[in-house]
């Protein structure tokens, strides 16, 4: 029940269309606040082993700040594909262009974004029974992209007309009318480091900060970051790697192992220092939440240490865009289904810049490993498929399909990447399923709404915060959440989660999550689909 609290004003007021009516939720001028019983199920093993469930519940509170604010995006890779494609798309809905196809007259969305093209169940209608939806970006107030200033860096000084149009991504006919709007656009100088990215790319760099001391290029983006926020009269700014994709860092004690650690290491600059994370530790001094879109290990240890230490949001890695995001559906299916994968095999060819740079070893691997995990948690979450095991060496291990990335650079195909996937099961009584897809994935028309809800979420999540009011201190302070943004999953191949803390891949678990975390922030119970109302005996 909810205490001293004002009763709910007649109407939340800026633009949600529902108002939810409980004496847990409470709408003031500046903020919703609602009292939540989080219920889960502890488990432990009893002197006999046998498992005991104990149901529990938790009283939350959540505050969410009404006001949503000025909001700019640097995007580090601005001039990428991802990036002019996803600032031309902008501009193509802000400004309400349409253009001619050969299917004809084509007008601008924002489908691929959970955010602005999804719905979420809000409830049941009270006469008909039937299920009523509203738009994921209502369950809270948030940022709508239209409003977003866009600005970044990028090692090549093409302005964003040319960006879009050496990406062939967009129809001409888009291009053309929106090119006047980008041609003014440019990318601010970049850090390179050119053993961290393909050789490759080397001919792109003609827009580089100059210099070898990391201090001092931090220094240099902590000031990009503060000038644009300040031109931009901006309240908010969220810094978003969309840059190409790095080799692994070396993660080792002395070096990045700790804040203090990796600091140092930027002031000495250590070359196992990425512009990644040189670019994370200037958003995270400037109190700006850092995402990290691509696979490489930006956030050593010290960069999340340092996070924590500034109570700063930071989030990753690699979008989900395309044969990944199906990988996270399909083997969940399958294991969920009691199926067991024997084999899953992902081949890909790509012909855009991203590939290029992919088909340099260290830049595949990086990928390797962001595209090799996603399966992993739901694996380990069936021990009938996939019991454990010792192995030769009598080391604990679990049976674990085997499980193949290739990644092929053919550049006619430019930005529509093929891929090609096959899954190979055992089901009942020893028979065989194979499941085979042809997936063309337009990278950065998958990837681009990703960012869009990344960026939005991010900043809705830094204005709510928590409490759990116990008897003795019923008015303890509201905190914000770990500063890993693991909510962000959905979004992203590899989940970066807060130390300690189980990482899920399963697509539908992100979303569950993810709604039902935003549900709680206005009262609402977590969605689950039981229907009791449609299965009792009227
Ligand atoms: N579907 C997708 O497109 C998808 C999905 C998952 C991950 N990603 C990742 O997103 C990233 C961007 O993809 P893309 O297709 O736009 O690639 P892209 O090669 O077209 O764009 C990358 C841009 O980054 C710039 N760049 C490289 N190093 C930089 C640095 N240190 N600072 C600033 N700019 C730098 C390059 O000049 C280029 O313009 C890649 O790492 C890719 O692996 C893409
Ligand atoms: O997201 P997804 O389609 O599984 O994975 C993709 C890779 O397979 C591909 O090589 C590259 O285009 C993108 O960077 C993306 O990471």
């Amino acid at each position: 029940m909810v205490t001293n609290r004002k009763s709910p004003s007649p109407a939340p007021g800026r633009n949600l269309p529902y108002v939810v009516q409980s004496p847990n939720v409470c709408y003031t001028d500046t903020h919703i606040e609602s009292d939540y019983v989080y219920q889960n199920t502890r488990v432990r093993r009893d002197p006999a082993g046998h498992l005991v469930a104990e149901p529990t519940e938790t009283h939350y509170q959540f505050q969410t700040d009404r006001t949503v604010p000025r909001v700019g995006v640097m995007l580090v890779g601005w001039g990428g594909n991802n990036g002019s494609t996803l600032t031309a798309s902008i501009l193509a809905n802000r400004l309400g262009i349409e253009w001619h196809t050969k299917e004809g007259l084509q007008r601008p969305n924002y489908f691929g974004s959970v955010v602005l093209s999804s719905t979420l169940k809000l409830g049941v209608d009270d006469t008909t029974g039937a299920d009523v939806f509203v738009p994921f970006h209502d369950i809270l107030p948030m940022v709508h992209p239209n409003d977003l200033v866009i600005g970044g860096w990028d090692i090549n000084k093409a302005n964003l007309a040319d960006a879009m149009s050496r990406s062939q991504v967009l129809d001409y006919d888009l291009q053309r009318q929106v090119r006047p709007h980008l041609e003014s656009l440019s990318p601010l100088p970049s850090i390179y480091y050119p053993d961290y990215i393909a050789a490759n790319q080397n001919e792109r760099a003609d827009n580089v900060i100059p210099g070898t001391d990391k201090w001092a290029h931090m220094e240099h983006i902590r000031q990009d970051i503060r000038n644009f926020k300040q031109t931009n009269q901006l309240d908010q700014v969220i810094v978003l790697w969309t840059a190409n994709t790095e080799r692994f860092s070396a993660v080792e004690a002395g070096l990045n192992d700790t804040a203090d650690n990796l600091l140092a290491s930027v002031r000495s600059s250590q070359s196992e220092v990425a512009p990644s994370t040189v670019f994370a530790l200037a958003a995270i001094h400037e109190g700006v939440p850092f995402i990290n879109g691509s696979p490489q290990n930006t956030f050593v240890p010290g960069v999340i240490e340092f996070a924590e230490q500034r109570g700063v949001y930071i989030g990753g890695d690699d979008f989900k865009s395309g044969q990944t995001k199906v990988k996270s559906v399909i083997t969940d299916f399958l294991v969920n289904a009691g199926i067991k994968p024997l084999a899953i095999t992902s081949y890909n060819h790509l012909g855009n810049n991203d590939g290029f740079n992919l088909s340099a070893p260290q830049q595949f691997r990086s990928k390797e490993i962001s595209k090799s995990n996603v399966v992993d948690d739901m694996v380990a979450a069936n021990h009938l498929l996939y019991p454990a095991k010792k192995t030769k060496s009598g080391e604990a291990t679990t049976e674990h399909p085997d499980h193949v990335v290739v990644i092929k650079y053919v550049p006619a195909v430019g930005d529509s990447k093929r891929a090609l996937d096959e899954y190979y099961s055992e089901i009942f009584m020893g028979g065989r399923n194979t499941i085979a897809m042809y997936n063309t994935c337009e990278d950065s028309l998958l990837a681009s709404p990703l960012i869009l809800d990344l960026v939005i979420i991010t900043e809705l999540m830094t204005r709510i915060r928590y409490r759990v009011p116990t008897a003795a201190d019923p008015e303890t302070p509201y905190a914000p959440f770990h500063s890993v943004l693991s909510i962000l999953s959905y979004m992203l191949k590899a989940p970066l989660v807060p130390p300690h803390t189980p990482v899920v891949n399963a697509l539908s678990k992100q979303r569950t999550a993810m709604e039902n975390v935003f549900r709680a922030c206005v009262g609402l119970p977590p969605q689950n689909d039981m229907s009791l109302e449609h299965r009792a005996f009227h």
